[in-house]
């Protein structure tokens, strides 16, 4: 970060010069530094795009560019000569690195290689702490440009929330989660096997049941971007506690669906098929972006409805869907261990019926009422604009794209829980490494930034972006009726 920027950030939320400022300072000061010693030459990439590489420069023998980093030394650069004609180059902060070696082990998944040849500063920093390049080596330097100047505000923003501690996990506050989370269970249990009440059989205790999986599902959400313990391993093995087991779902499935959804938000590509995982049912098409991918009559009928049938599918088959699409493609043994327990804690509960139609009827209903839930994550992305994957970060920068495909939910603070922080839909996408316990209090400065560069940030009460859903749903029902291409 340069001085300017780094004065005007703290000249605009009164802060204080940290470490951790200090360390993203340096990784833009030193990438200077690469440029002011070792003019570079201009090499082509083997993506077609300009690289200025270090092949055939002289470095400045004695030094160490970047000291804290490890960025460049000048003995590498000297062996350096060239760029691999293979490479496959990501751009960060101004810096080059090849990483055809390390994308079939890139702990994020295989998200990373969609970013190959472009710079992807803000999607980096919304995923890492820079101290994962420690160790890596870049084979050139580029010059960033901020065309859009809310990459500068957003990445500004972002440093201004790590030195006010937005990005650390309170972990009582989850624990407080996991207290609530066995209680709805609790009291499921008690409800099925001593009351005999039919209203509170079908309709109270139906209920807990989806505030169960409702809750566990959010958990899941949380533990797998690492906001609770922030140890990323046991992190995900809680979130998949929490998927799996509680939840239904396999957790490691949905999350590397997930990291692709957050990587791409809304976005296609026509050359290799890619879709936002996310974003996409074979049922609707709720963008013209996406009619290409729809074709045949029965697929032509669908959308021809699909309006009508958004809601009642959410509700009466969402559930099933889910579960059902994450065992289809699941093929790790543990995930299907821990689904099997998860049907033992449901067995649990639904051996209080006495008969087994009593209890099917009973887990219907609440998996109708969790068809709340699907609705939640929908409503937030599907009236919102679509993107092709080679225009991300080139025609469109990474933060704006996060903006334009997201929804907020306005509701009061106290059903911040019911929503599981995702009514803060945009905060959570511009900076998904902050728990969600933060998002209310982000929100003020993130709208601040917005409202400084004109740009929309779009806030809407739940039944409002319902029907804003089933507007636009229809409106493409009726663009693609007239030409689904
Ligand atoms: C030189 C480039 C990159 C390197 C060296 C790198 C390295 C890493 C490492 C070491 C982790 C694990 C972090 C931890 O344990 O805390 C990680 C996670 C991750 N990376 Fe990367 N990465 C790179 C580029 C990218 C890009 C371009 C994306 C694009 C979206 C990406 C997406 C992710 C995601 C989604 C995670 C998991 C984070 C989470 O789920 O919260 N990475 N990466």
């Amino acid at each position: 970060m340069s001085n300017g920027l780094k004065n005007h950030c703290r000249s605009q939320f009164g802060n204080q010069v940290t470490s951790e400022e200090r360390e993203s300072a340096a990784n833009d000061n030193n990438l200077t530094n690469i440029h002011k010693r070792y003019p570079s030459n201009i090499v082509q990439s083997s993506e077609g795009i300009i690289l200025q590489g270090n092949g055939g420069a002289t470095p400045n023998d004695e030094t160490k560019v970047d000291q804290n980093q490890n960025i460049v030394k000048s003995q590498e650069l000297k062996s350096n000569k060239a760029v691999d004609s293979d490479a496959k180059l990501i751009g960060i902060a101004g810096a080059w690195y090849d990483v055809k070696h390390f994308i079939a082990k890139h702990p994020g998944g295989p998200i990373i290689k969609e970013f190959i040849g472009k710079d992807a500063t803000s999607v980096f920093r919304a995923f890492h702490d820079n101290s994962v390049l420690k160790h890596r080596r870049p084979v050139g330097t580029y010059q960033r440009s901020f065309a859009d100047p809310a990459t500068k505000a957003f990445a500004e923003l972002h440093i201004f929330f790590k030195n006010n501690g937005f990005f650390e996990s309170n972990q009582v506050w989850f624990t407080g989660k996991f207290v609530f989370l066995f209680c709805i269970y609790l009291s499921v249990y008690l409800m099925t096997k001593y009351i005999e009440n039919w209203f509170i059989l079908y309709t109270i205790a139906p209920f807990g049941l989806f505030l169960f999986w409702q809750q566990a599902g959010f958990l899941m959400h949380d533990f797998m971007h690492s906001h609770g313990t922030q140890v990323r391993n046991l992190d995900t093995w809680i979130g998949a506690f929490c998927g799996t087991v509680c939840f239904g779902v396999s957790g490691h499935w949905w999350q590397d669906d997930h990291r692709v959804h957050h990587g791409m938000t809304n976005t296609v590509d026509y050359e290799d098929g890619f879709m936002d995982p996310q974003a996409h049912e074979d049922v609707w098409a709720q963008n013209y972006k996406l009619f290409p991918f729809h074709s045949g009559k029965i697929q032509k009928f669908l959308i021809s409805i699909q309006h009508f049938t958004f809601l009642p599918a959410n509700i009466f088959i969402g559930r099933f869907g889910i579960m059902l699409d994450s065992f289809k493609e699941e093929r790790r043994w543990f995930e299907w261990a821990l689904w099997s327990i998860h049907w033992l804690i449901m067995y649990i509960l639904l051996n209080n019926f006495s008969t087994w139609g009593e209890a099917i009827l009973f887990y219907y209903i609440s998996s109708t009422m969790e068809g709340i839930l699907h609705i939640q994550l929908l409503i937030s992305h599907y009236s919102k604009p679509f993107h092709e994957k080679k225009d991300i970060c080139q025609e469109t920068e990474w933060y704006r794209m996060q903006i334009e495909s997201n929804i907020n939910i306005v509701t009061p603070w106290w059903m911040d829980w019911f929503h599981g922080g995702l009514n803060f839909h945009i905060e959570h996408h511009l900076y998904p490494m902050m728990p969600r316990h933060n998002y209310r209090s982000a929100s003020k400065h993130i709208q601040e930034v917005c409202k400084r560069l004109n740009i929309v940030y779009d806030e809407e009460g739940w039944f409002e972006a319902v029907a804003n859903t089933l507007k636009s749903m229809k409106k493409m029902s009726h663009h693609y009726t007239l030409d689904p291409r």
